[in-house]
Formats: structure tokens, C-alpha cells, sequence
């Protein structure tokens, strides 16, 4: 759905972006993290037909960013980082003038706009002043305005920026409900736990590269060869402890009484065979946890802190 091949942007001497290759399937939600500065807002303006490249080329929704720009505009529904709002315009009227900028007829409007207010939980606020209404409204309004033109495509730049945490957390909810719609999702953010829980993959970027990407699960696991298993024992905790001691996959074991974290160099494979090992043997356990490690983990790993 969001394709960029050697995709890059100098403003004058300085280069913002390198050459970045991405690929988003259709029904993604693509976390796009990097640390200020590293050239996010740069690839997503460019994506969202606002700014030019200055070599490679985009595709989103199998429409040229630089030849059809208009077809582009149709597809996406893009939150900038910065966004305004004007005063002295109502909720309800804030939507309408962007449904009118896509060209919807009359007859449509009013209910696009009552769903849209209905999905982002706004319509108690349709006929208020938009400038009287609170940061964490005002930007799930213009994630609302975002959706007037039901584009397969949302792409949003920080939209959880500024927010308290319970906002936060309605960001995300809001977010796992739009790709429950079948949304095509790219979001920046720099704030990890933001994103870990409601993304499917993930492109980490740092001065204008893209270090790494793909599904998160894949990418976690690129980082991390082996695996944390946390074991909670029931019945027979000393030979659950020797059976693996004498693992060759262990590489580490952290143990107290009945709870065992054990760092094991294996697979899936491996670690099915562990446990079928355990219950054949007698051990009883109330779990046994395959702990990912968390995509702060991951950031750290695979970003230098060279960007402020
Ligand atoms: N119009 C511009 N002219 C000159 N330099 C720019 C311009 N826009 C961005 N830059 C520079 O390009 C680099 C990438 O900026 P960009 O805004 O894309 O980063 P970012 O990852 O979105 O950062 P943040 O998380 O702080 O928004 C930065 O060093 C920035 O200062």
C-alpha cells in the first residue's frame, strides 16, 4: 500500500534522508520511530504529497506520489505534526470544510460528519468553538478530519504528542479500532510504549537511514537471537531446574524458589521440545513465558544516539 524505493531529501548541503526503501502491506499498522530529527516528518511529508524529493520515488495506494498527487491526496488522510485549527469555526463546521475540500455533495456531508464524530467520540462537542476545545480534543478532531474521505491510507505524524496518558491510551484504542476497519496505517512517534502495543511493524530510522524494519515480531527477534523464557513451577521445581541446567541452549538462569528466568539460545522448535521434556519428566508449571523483549530493547540496540 506504501511503497518508497531510494527515496531521499537535502535541504541544500544537509541531507534530511539518505536513500530509504520501506514496503507497507495493505492493513499494516507501520510504527515509524526514530529520535528527533532523524527524518520522519521529512518521509511522511513527502508521502503526503507536501514536500518534494530530491531523488527516489513513493507509491501509495499504486499511485505515483510525484506524478499523481491527486490521487495520492484521495487515498491518504494525513495528521501533520503541527496542525492548526481556525478559530471561530465549530466542530461540525471544521469537518464539513474538509469534506467539501474532497468534493463531497451536500447530501453526504451531514452523515459522514455525524459518523466521524461518533467514532472519535466528539459528537457531544459537535457545536462547540473548535479554538475552546481541549489539546486532546482538538486532536482527535483532526484525526476526525483525517477520515472524512474514508481514505484507505492514515498517515500521522506524532498524533499522541502533548497528550496526558489517559489520552494516550484513547489514541490507541483508536487506532487498533481503525485497523479493525481495514485501515493502512503509518505513525511516527519517538515515545516507544506508544506505539509497541498497537503496531504490526515497525521501521526504526536514525540521521535520515533506515536501520531496520518489518514485522515486529521479526524484528524483535533479529535483535534478540535468544529467548527469555519465565517459568512459573507448580510441582517438582528441582528437576525442572536440572533438566535445564543440563540444556545445551542455556545460556543464562535466574532463579528464585518456584519462579525460573531462563535465556535460552533456540527457536520455537526448541522450546516446545523444553516443555514437552518438563511435563514428560513430571515438572508441573502454571506458565511458562516466552517474554519478547520490548521495543525500548530494541531501539536501543539498534539506534546509536546520534541524533539529538
Ligand atoms: N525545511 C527544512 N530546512 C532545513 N532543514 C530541515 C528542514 N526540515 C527539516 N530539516 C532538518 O532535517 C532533519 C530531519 O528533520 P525531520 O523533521 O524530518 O525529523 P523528525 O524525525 O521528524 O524529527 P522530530 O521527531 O523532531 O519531528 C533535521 O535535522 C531537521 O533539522
Amino acid at each position: 500500500m506504501i511503497t518508497l524505493t531510494g527515496f531521499g531529501k537535502d535541504y541544500g548541503d544537509f541531507t534530511a534522508v539518505q536513500e530509504l526503501d520501506l514496503h507497507i502491506e495493505a492493513g499494516e499498522t507501520f510504527g515509524f520511530i526514530g529520535p528527533n530529527g532523524a527524518g520522519k516528518s521529512t518521509t511522511i511529508r513527502f508521502l503526503a504529497t507536501l514536500l518534494r524529493a530530491s531523488r527516489g520515488h513513493g507509491e501509495v495506494a499504486g499511485c505515483d506520489v510525484m506524478q499523481d498527487p491527486v490521487g495520492v491526496r484521495q487515498a491518504v488522510g494525513y495528521m501533520p505534526d503541527n496542525f492548526g485549527v481556525y478559530d471561530g469555526m465549530r466542530v461540525w463546521e471544521f469537518l464539513d470544510f474538509f469534506a467539501v475540500a474532497y468534493r463531497i455533495g451536500r447530501s453526504e456531508r451531514k452523515q459522514i460528519i455525524d459518523n466521524v464524530l461518533e467514532l472519535l467520540d466528539l459528537t457531544h462537542k459537535r457545536d462547540d468553538f473548535v479554538n475552546g476545545l481541549s489539546r486532546g480534543m482538538k486532536q482527535r478532531l483532526c484525526l476526525a478530519k483525517t477520515l472524512v474521505h474514508d481514505p484507505p491510507v492514515l498517515i500521522l505524524d506524532e498524533p499522541a504528542s502533548g497528550l496526558d496518558p489517559r489520552a494516550r491510551v484513547e489514541v490507541k484504542e483508536l487506532l487498533k479500532e481503525l485497523r479493525r476497519m481495514g485501515k493502512t496505517i503509518l505513525i511516527s512517534s519517538h515515545i516507544l510504549t506508544e506505539l509497541a502495543d498497537c503496531c504490526t511493524s515497525i521501521g526504526i530510522i536514525e540521521r535520515g537511514q533506515l536501520l531496520m524494519s518489518g514485522p515486529i515480531n521479526q524484528v524483535y527477534r533479529q535483535i534478540r537471537r535468544n529467548r527469555m523464557v519465565e517459568i512459573q513451577f507448580v510441582k517438582n521445581a528441582d528437576i525442572g531446574l536440572s533438566i535445564l541446567r543440563s540444556s545445551p541452549h542455556l545460556r543464562s538462569l535466574d532463579h528464585e524458589t518456584t519462579r525460573v528466568v531462563a535465556e535460552l539460545e533456540t527457536d520455537d522448535e526448541g522450546l516446545a521440545t523444553l516443555m514437552e521434556t518438563l511435563i514428560a519428566e513430571g515438572v508441573r508449571m502454571r506458565s511458562f513465558n516466552d517474554r519478547d523483549p520490548t521495543l525500548e530493547d530494541v531501539f536501543m540496540t539498534v539506534t546509536k544516539g546520534l541524533v539529538t
